[in-house]
């Protein structure tokens, strides 16, 4: 509190602030302005709104938080991400590590972090996915059945279930090289997963102090390291045969590659003794892999379904992608699997789908980033005045640098062609400005699977599915329980769901995801037509 207050004394920009509340009751009025399950990052959006003069303002929500820079100036943002200068934040690690186990990519530093990056970033590479749409086309395959399935049932229902089992199966395959078979089966891995996201939930203080909360992800996370490790010592066992047998089939998942880069890191003489994969690289590949299961699932599926609900609200957007899928693929829509099989590379082709999920990371900005400040680095704002960071967490509001007018023209409107212009276009994006996957060393590694997997989804799905948002009639359908629609008619319980005038809004729920799942109608495309 009282290095806040000598920041505010010395006229740093923060909101009105008390020595007995901190920052907490103007958070407070902000977060009454928004739907009470909005995600919070939309909310600290609004706040960073309110600094457009600096892009920077100290935050001070203790007991609850530590104290934050927060940050929506790209230049800044791109000063915090370019080096290490700025290390992962421990109070960022005691909220994720429940999730992976112990440390992982996400929150180590250093050399620990260095060492495992350099093993994964060659199986990330663009090319090196390119190989692995085989897999991935079979999987949104099934996701395809499902659809299939909801146009017959012709219901409204959320579709973000499905969808969610179509990327963690996908996750699975490409990284580990199994079939988990989530889309049509219940699995224990997948299972597991949820009840830890459920469990660890960040947001959620009944969750986070519950006397069993330690058991509980002990024992989910006992069912998920299980599963990788049997998977992990298959993956070694192929890796030694291949050894012994120059004709064998080499896997491509990211953990065979990872695998051979690890051993032929260790005394070959030593390896040519081992059996069995080294304990310590079996346990810190388990905390990586449940990472990229948590990292890419609820990430790549929010933006498959948002991306759904802008071609929903712009016809002529989802017609300009078709063509383009058609002038790729030819004009039947069921040749284009076989089609990005045979030659993969196919998916490098389509510039106007990649414009627009770009675009609708622009809208729905799902993840964030926090870096720890250090002794005696500033950083400036763009006035020049220099920022102390020791002591403080520094936050890249993603909503507030997706949306600045000062950075973005016409920041509201929804325009794929910012990203095919050139730079002497207005509309063309600012350097910096666009973070949904950060930048730097320690930019997301998961990102090139992320944009193959949802080019794959669409070119299979826009084609023949019309999907649809029907919340009207899933509220009328679900209307909130006795007690809660007393408590929202006495005006005692926020019932709001709609976020200026949108009744699709990320909600806090761990990763962001789409309101109530996103319930919706679909049709086939044909039918519409008709
Ligand atoms: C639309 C999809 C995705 C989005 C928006 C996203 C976003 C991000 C962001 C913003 C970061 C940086 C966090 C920070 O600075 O603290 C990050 C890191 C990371 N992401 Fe993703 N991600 C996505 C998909 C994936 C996928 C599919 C995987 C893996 C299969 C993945 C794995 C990771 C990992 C391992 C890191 C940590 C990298 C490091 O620190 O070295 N992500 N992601």
């Amino acid at each position: 509190r009282s290095r806040i207050n000598r920041l505010r004394k010395q006229g740093f920009p923060m909101p009105p602030w008390s020595w007995v509340f901190g920052h907490l009751l103007v958070l407070r009025r902000y977060i009454l302005k928004y739907p009470p399950d909005t995600f919070f990052t939309i909310v600290m959006g609004g706040m960073a709104a309110d600094f457009a003069e600096t892009d920077m303002f100290y935050l001070d929500l203790w007991p609850f938080a530590p104290p934050f820079l927060c940050i929506s100036d790209p230049d800044v943002a791109n000063q915090i991400s370019a080096k290490h200068t700025f290390p992962k934040a421990d109070y960022f690690n005691t909220l994720f590590e429940p999730l992976m186990g112990g440390p992982s990519l996400l929150t180590t530093n250093g050399k620990e972090w260095k060492d495992w990056r350099s093993l994964f970033n060659p199986a990330f590479a663009h090319s090196y996915l390119l190989e692995q749409v085989h897999g991935i086309v079979d999987h949104v395959e099934v996701f395809c059945g499902k659809l299939q399935e909801r146009v017959q049932a012709s219901d409204v229902a959320p579709i973000e279930d499905i969808a969610t089992r179509m990327t963690m199966d996908t996750i699975i395959k490409v990284t580990l090289d199994e079939e988990m078979d989530y889309q049509n089966n219940p699995n224990a891995m997948g299972r597991s997963l949820r009840e830890i996201i459920h469990w660890a939930f960040l947001g959620n203080p009944i969750y986070r102090y519950h006397p069993f909360r330690p058991l509980v992800l002990k024992y989910y996370g006992n069912v998920m390291n299980r599963y990788i490790r049997t998977a992990l010592n298959k993956r070694f066992q192929e890796y030694r045969q291949g050894q012994d047998d120059k004709e064998s089939k080499s896997t491509k998942s990211v953990i065979a590659l990872a695998i051979k880069a690890y051993m032929e890191g260790e005394n070959q003489e030593k390896l040519q003794e081992r059996t069995t994969i080294d304990e310590r690289f079996l346990e810190y590949a388990t905390y990586q892999l449940r990472l990229f299961l948590f990292a890419g699932h609820d990430t790549t599926t929010g933006t498959l379904i948002y991306t759904y609900h802008e071609l929903s609200k712009h016809p002529e957007i989802l017609k300009r992608m078709q063509e383009e899928h058609a002038s790729v693929f030819g004009s039947a829509p069921t040749k284009a699997p076989t089609l990005m099989k045979e030659q993969p590379t196919l998916l490098n082709q389509l510039p106007y789908t990649l414009a627009v999920l770009k675009e609708v990371m622009r809208f729905y900005p799902l993840s964030g980033s926090i870096r720890m400040g250090v002794p005696n680095v500033t950083l400036p704002d763009r006035h020049g005045t220099q920022y102390p960071t020791e002591d403080f967490h520094l936050v890249s509001i993603h909503p507030r640098l997706h949306f600045n007018p000062r950075l973005w023209p016409q920041s509201k409107e929804f325009i794929p062609e910012r990203w095919l212009v050139g730079p002497e276009d207005p509309l063309y994006p600012r350097s910096g400005a666009w973070r949904p996957f950060e930048h730097g060393p320690r930019n997301c590694i998961g990102q090139n699977l992320s944009l193959i997997e949802l080019r794959v989804a669409l070119v299979m799905t826009v084609r023949t599915f019309k999907i649809e948002p029907a919340y009207k009639e899933w509220d009328t359908a679900h209307p909130p329980g006795v007690i809660i629609g007393l408590l929202e008619d006495l005006g005692l319980k926020d019932g709001r769901r709609e976020l200026d005038g949108e009744m699709v809004y990320p909600i806090e729920k761990g990763g962001s995801n789409a309101r109530d799942g996103y319930p919706c109608r679909i049709t086939l495309l044909e039918e519409k037509k008709r």
